[in-house]
């Protein structure tokens, strides 16, 4: 029952897409991909060759700094590409240290002088909300934006990402005027108190998975607490941060509190990370450069660091489950995104009882998935973000088959156009394999077999990362035993993917520092000052 209850995911905003998508896929599944379904089957391959208009128009590409949107200061712009051709959307200023520089300066006089930290926080809390209110009558711009940014079904974005993103403004609006701090006796005849002040001038950087959703967990806390910032967007997906960027001057954000700089990690990324004048970094993206993001910080002023970096998150189905529906989380674990999220379920555990049974299922569910441009209705996938990352999920799926994991279904490309991959399984997968240990961030879910729940513990914890963890069980005594056994800072039980506002994400291990979401997050952005004060009046007054 209690997993039925999880199923029917009326908790989960993603679970809502997920219901609610599922049903228009499954009716555009069985029609596009009928019996055994073909992915060569002309009628999808012409889809792929034959892209939707995207309904947006581009109307910002330049940086946004001090309240204006200005070329960068070299003059270069990059091109971001669409990946269902590779072909350009538009060119994008491209900023560099020189216009980090200028941001920064930008933000340190909005935080000194401006009335950002100042104003009355009930004041802060209505701008941040009349922002969420733009943010949402902006919705279907913002997904398309997205969508063509980045590969993502529009769908997705508009009913999943979006609500989502304008939550994150009215949840941490709502902090703004709560955030405060104690009174507090000591043993020393002295009145103490402290205040929760802004942290200051903020870098975040941000990755091109979930471009707006990302901007929102950065941004929204930040501002709430009275801090400027200045955000640095992926290469790859630009476009909705900047029209974001024009939405929040319109409601009112002072000039200089909300800077965004489009730019390359090497160049625009590491100058934000080690610059002087900043007081804290945020960062999302992978292990390898969230060292990076701290060594930088360590390296200069030892500005604050949080960190939201990668996962390999066990999904675990024990024994007793009901197979139908396991089949159908552990899917959307993994292939959710085109397989790009962090928290991806990506090492698929399953009881011995119930292997076989899920292997075929699993194949026919992949089958099923519905791949293809991503502004037709009821698409479930499309491409994956840019040939870099399409070549190096390719790279992996070789890998899986020359370490001898076996390939139940995909395993190459789909069409000849764009970065789109077949739903990919792999069975009996072994813990050494790279598949099982290293991110693919990909649409391939890799199952192996396990005995007792001691044993999965042991082995779902033999990772340096600590993410996530998925639970699939209708067996309290092995919930209970695996939610507590496991290393990972969100386990969801009989769900996955539960991104509610009001509730903490971040890693364990090598998965990150700090919190993100929540009352949590306000502690990134914050100082705590205590103020001491004698009761009664000392001898030198
Ligand atoms: N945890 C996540 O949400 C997440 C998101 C995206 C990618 N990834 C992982 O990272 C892998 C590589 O993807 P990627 O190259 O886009 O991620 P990345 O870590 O290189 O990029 C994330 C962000 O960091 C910036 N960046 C890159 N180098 C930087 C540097 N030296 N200093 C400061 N900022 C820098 C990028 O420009 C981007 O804005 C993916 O395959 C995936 O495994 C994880």
């Amino acid at each position: 029952m209690a997993s039925r209850n999880a199923l029917s995911a009326g908790a989960s905003l993603l679970g809502r897409i997920l219901s609610r998508n599922q049903r228009a896929a499954t009716a555009v599944a069985s029609r596009k991909l009928s019996g055994a379904a073909s992915y060569g089957a002309a009628a999808a391959e012409k889809e792929l060759e034959n892209p939707l208009t995207p309904p947006v128009e581009i109307k910002y590409t330049k940086l946004l700094i001090d309240g204006k949107f200005v070329d960068s200061i070299s003059g270069k712009t990059f091109a971001t590409h669409d990946p269902r051709t590779d072909e350009v959307i538009t060119h994008v200023s491209e900023g560099d240290a020189a216009d980090i520089d200028v941001a920064v300066k930008a933000a340190r006089k909005a935080f000194d002088e401006g009335p950002w930290p100042k104003m009355h926080a009930h004041q802060r809390a209505s701008i941040l909300n009349r922002f969420a209110d733009l943010l949402e009558q902006h919705g279907e711009e913002l997904a398309a934006l997205d969508a063509l940014d980045s590969g993502k079904p529009y769908e997705q974005a508009l009913y999943a990402e979006m609500p989502t993103t304008v939550r994150n403004f009215r949840y941490f609006a709502g902090w703004a005027d709560k955030i405060h701090g104690r009174t507090i006796p000591t043993d020393s005849g002295h009145f103490a108190y402290t205040l929760h002040e802004p942290v200051g001038v903020c870098g975040q950087i941000i990755p091109w998975n979930f471009p707006l959703v990302m901007f929102a967990w950065k941004v929204a806390p930040a501002l709430a607490c009275g801090n400027t910032v200045v955000l640095k967007t992926a290469e790859q997906t630009p476009l909705s941060a900047l029209r974001a960027g024009a939405l929040a001057l319109e409601a009112g954000i002072p000039p200089g509190v909300v800077n965004i700089v489009s730019g390359y990690g090497e160049t625009a990324g590491a100058a934000l990370s080690h610059h002087m004048d900043v007081d804290k970094v945020a960062f999302t993206g992978s292990t390898e450069v969230g060292k990076k993001v701290l060594e930088a910080a360590a390296k200069t002023n030892l500005k604050k660091v949080t960190l939201e970096l990668g996962g390999k998150s066990p999904f675990i189905v024990c024994e007793g489950a009901d197979v139908d529906k396991a089949v159908e989380l552990s899917h959307f674990a993994l292939f959710f995104n085109q397989g790009q999220c962090c928290s991806a379920g990506s090492r698929t555990f399953v009881h011995e009882k119930v292997y076989d049974e899920f292997l075929e299922k699993a194949k026919e569910r992949a089958l099923k998935r519905v791949v293809g441009d991503p502004f037709r209705s009821g698409v479930e996938q499309g491409p994956q973000v840019d040939r870099e990352q399409f070549n190096k999920v390719l790279g992996y799926i070789k890998a899986g088959q020359d370490e001898g994991a076996r390939l139940i279904t995909g395993g190459s490309r789909l069409g000849s156009k764009g970065f789109y991959i077949k739903p990919t399984v792999f069975a009996d997968v072994e813990d050494h394999h790279k598949i099982f240990n290293e991110e693919i961030f990909g649409p391939v879910q890799s199952v192996t077999k396990f005995s007792s729940v001691e044993e999965v513990i042991k082995r779902a914890n033999r990772t340096h990362y600590g993410l996530a963890a998925g639970i699939f069980s209708p067996n309290i005594d092995d919930i209970n035993t695996l939610s507590r056994g496991l290393r990972a800072g969100s386990v969801w039980v009989n769900t996955y993917d539960v991104f509610d506002p009001t509730l903490p994400f971040g890693g364990y291990k090598q998965s990150g520092l700090g919190r993100e979401k929540g009352i949590y997050a306000l502690d990134n952005y914050t100082e705590v000052k205590v103020v001491v004060m004698p009761l009664s009046n000392p001898a030198w007054q």
